[in-house]
């Protein structure tokens, strides 16, 4: 690694502030858009143009590195295309990922605001397969406060209740019996039946209060267990780590998100449904674009949750923001990365490109590779701003609008190298999971009928692409290269 290739966290953090640009905050990851968005989204109508406006100065002897885009390769819509063998049709304007995309001027690009499950839930009420948001474990756990709340008075109510029936003496207890003075022998007599009496009563108060504490240790264990988050629901594992799939594909039917855009025929999804393979990328192949990612965000790298490199646009996080690598390094650049690192990097995604088309029964090269296609690092830190917060449920073609089919290809074990963090298709009452495993490639169309999250990482560090692609030409990117 060359001299510049030191970490960006290097810097002043002052200086830092001043100059790297403001990207909304946010990581392209979830429900919050960020970097790189695709064009206007049609179907997301509070888009906002969030990106750009400030303008950085050099820092010491280096170059002026923004623009008023934000310097995260903000492009215009109008794009080159790439396609299925990686070619570029067409190209009107340069992209992020070249030199003249990196330096020239883009306009802001608007960006969908992050969407929490309920927002995706208000948003597909009408459709019968996507209203099923909130989980049912949401619903229980809900139900488990509401019982709580209630329970230790009704508990008490029914003890009292209960101890009164099977106390027809209670008068006696709250004084002396009356008797006639000097009459000691029945007095007696009556002391010793009252005794008898009272030690029944008193065992029976001690089980009735033993029965108030056992419902009231239960409901609070319940109530734990359904307020420990909303993974309980998690009712299959489609994809285990340890088990090497050739190829698992399950059919869902579509949501009703793509009519909300222009439709590609042949393109658009009109079958829908998720798939995993582990045979398509090797775990060497994932060990080394590992490296890629563990390069670029050693440079960097946000203050907790998730940290993200994009290597189209050059936007990395740092921070609580995002810069963009290639202004910063300018030329320099080929001293962290190399030519075969892009190689692989575009290999990849050409080998994911055909998975996708071959799956759906698409052609390939009516597929075109979109933004936000990005490294994410995840650990168990606390995110430190909301956007950070990737673990909400979401949709990607409501969070990313250009968004039709959606890839990830994990580059780490889950349970070897991180806990948590586990991909989960939400549904309600039988969840989806996938368990992260170097090389696997888990993908899915966009829409709603894919809504999902992942699991908060525990421990360890979680690496992944996400790698999404368009049937809409003018939201095609190029792929990255080094010059
Ligand atoms: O990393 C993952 O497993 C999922 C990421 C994701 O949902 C996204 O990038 O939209
Ligand atoms: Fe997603």
């Amino acid at each position: 690694m060359g001299s510049h290739a030191r970490p960006l966290q290097g810097l002043k953090s002052s200086s830092l502030r001043n100059h790297t640009l403001l990207l909304t905050h946010t990581h392209p990851f979830l429900p919050l858009p960020s970097i790189p968005n695709p064009d206007p989204p049609l179907s997301v109508q509070d888009s906002q143009s969030a990106i750009g406006g400030e303008r950085a100065t050099a820092i010491g002897d280096r170059s002026s590195w923004s623009s008023p885009t934000g310097g995260c390769g903000l492009d215009s819509p109008t794009s080159s295309r790439s396609t299925a063998t990686g070619e570029r049709t067409t190209p009107q304007v340069p992209r992020g990922s070249s030199a003249k995309g990196r330096e020239g001027p883009a306009s802001p690009a608007p960006l969908p605001r992050h969407r929490s499950a309920s927002d995706c839930s208000r948003l597909t009420a009408s459709r019968p397969r996507t209203e099923r948001v909130a989980p049912a474990s949401l619903h229980r756990s809900r139900l488990a406060f509401a019982v709580a709340a209630i329970a230790p008075s009704l508990v008490v109510l029914v003890s009292r209740l209960a101890l009164r029936r099977l106390r027809p003496m209670a008068p006696q207890r709250r004084g002396p019996p009356r008797v006639p003075e000097g009459n000691s022998a029945a007095e007696r007599r009556h002391a010793n039946s009252t005794k008898k009496d009272r030690l029944p009563q008193e065992a029976q108060r001690t089980w009735l209060r033993i029965v108030a504490l056992g419902v009231s240790l239960a409901l609070v264990t319940f109530l734990l267990w359904s307020s420990a988050g909303i993974d309980d629901d998690v009712a299959e594992v489609v994809a285990h780590r340890g088990e090497v799939l050739e190829g698992r594909f399950i059919e869902v039917p579509c949501s009703e998100d793509y009519d909300g855009h222009r439709r590609f025929e042949g393109c658009t999804p009109r079958k829908c449904g998720r798939g995993v393979t582990d045979i398509v990328i090797t775990r060497e192949e994932a060990e080394q674009i590992r490296r890629i990612a563990e390069k670029g965000l050693s440079l960097g790298g946000s203050d907790g949750g998730a940290s993200i490199l994009d290597l189209h646009s050059g936007a990395l996080s740092v921070g609580k923001h995002f810069v963009n690598l290639y202004r910063y390094f300018g030329d320099k650049i080929q001293t962290i990365f190399s030519e075969e690192d892009f190689q692989l990097y575009r290999d990849i995604r050409q080998k994911v490109q055909l998975t996708i088309a071959e799956a759906f029964g698409i052609r390939a090269s009516l597929l075109y590779l979109t933004k936000p296609t990005f490294f994410s690092r995840i650990n168990s830190t606390e995110a430190q701003t909301a956007h950070d917060e990737y673990w909400h449920a979401h949709v990607d073609k409501v969070t990313y609008g250009s968004f039709d089919y959606t890839s990830l290809l994990y580059l780490s074990d889950y349970l070897e190298d991180f806990g948590g963090g586990r991909f989960v298709f939400m549904e309600e009452g039988s969840n989806k999971t996938v368990e992260p495993r170097a090389g696997r490639v888990s993908f899915f169309t966009s829409g709603s009928e894919n809504l999902h999250r992942v699991e908060k990482v525990l421990w360890g560090t979680r690496y992944a692409i996400t790698i999404a692609f368009t049937c809409n030409p003018d939201h095609g990117i190029e792929d990255p290269v080094l010059t």
